[in-house]
């Protein structure tokens, strides 16, 4: 029987796949990161016929949460909540909370509240299935490069919080930041709450450097916490 290179080369490929995977954490790394955002792709596929049914809809994050939930066990992360009494049982209000990385969506999903959406960068509209799922969701979009339209969309935000009871997610940092420290906050969050008359609450997304590093390449798995320290007025 007649072998080709390119078959051979294949197969050697294919059998050293494993071993890189075991012995390299760069590797490790990138095959860890490459799965998680095509894992999130397939789901918003998934997700798109469910969420399609209402339409552009708070409702439809219950259906992304739901799918989202079971990310985490494939990467041997366990969470731990601590504080979730602490969001007000009936009434609209504005989360601040850290952000590390893409990973904080699972921290994210973990707690997200019912009739609770992100306010994200437009970037994300244009993100495939990925974007599709996010504005059926209720998603909030601001463009940051345009200071005026951002406020004007939170100011419309606010009237929605109040209408519709709906409560708002906002990384007050305003971009990712894995530095082990916080960014000086933006004030959009800020000026939301007053104009909406509604509560602050806090959130950690506790640091997961012992896990993750982007700048270190490394990715293993480990226990990793959200906790909510008390809302404010
Ligand atoms: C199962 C299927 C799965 C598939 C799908 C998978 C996932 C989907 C599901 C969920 C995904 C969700 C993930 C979302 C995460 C996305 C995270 C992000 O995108 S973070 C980036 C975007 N977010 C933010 O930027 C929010 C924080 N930014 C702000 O609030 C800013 O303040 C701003 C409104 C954008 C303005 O920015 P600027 O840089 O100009 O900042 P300043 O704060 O300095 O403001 C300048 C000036 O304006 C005044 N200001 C600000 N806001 C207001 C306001 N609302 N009203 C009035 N005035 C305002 C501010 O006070 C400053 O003026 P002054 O200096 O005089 O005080
Ligand atoms: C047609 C184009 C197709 C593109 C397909 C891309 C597929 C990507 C698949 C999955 C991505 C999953 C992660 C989505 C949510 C990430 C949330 C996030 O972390 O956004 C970054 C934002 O907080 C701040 O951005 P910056 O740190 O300022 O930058």
């Amino acid at each position: 029987m007649e072998v080709s290179v390119g078959t051979a080369a294949l197969a050697l490929a294919l059998l050293l796949l494993p071993l890189l995977y075991e012995r390299c954490g760069s590797f490790r790394f990138f095959c860890k990161m490459g799965f998680y955002n095509g894992w999130i792709l397939l789901l918003a596929l998934v997700a798109i016929p469910l969420c399609a049914l209402r339409g552009r809809d708070v409702e439809n994050m219950k259906i992304i949460r739901g799918l989202m939930q079971h990310v985490k066990r494939l990467y041997g992360i366990r969470m731990e909540v601590r504080g979730a009494h602490n969001f007000p049982p009936r009434q609209p209000y504005v989360v601040v909370s850290n952000h590390q990385s893409s990973l904080d969506l699972l921290g994210m999903m973990e707690v997200l509240p019912d009739r609770c959406v992100p306010i994200a960068k437009r970037e994300l509209l244009y993100m495939g299935a990925v974007g599709v799922v996010c504005w059926l969701g209720g998603i909030i979009f601001i463009d940051r490069k345009r200071t005026h339209d951002a406020i004007s969309t939170m100011a419309e935000a606010a009237h929605t919080m109040l209408s519709q009871d709906v409560r708002v997610w906002v990384f007050p940092e305003g971009t990712r930041n894995h530095s082990g420290s916080m960014l000086p906050f933006k004030r959009g969050a800020f000026h939301l709450a007053v104009q909406a008359q509604v509560p602050v609450v806090p959130i950690v997304i506790s640091s997961y450097q012992h896990f993750y590093s982007k700048r270190e390449r490394r990715f293993t798995q480990d226990v990793w916490g959200t906790g909510t320290c008390g809302a404010g007025g």
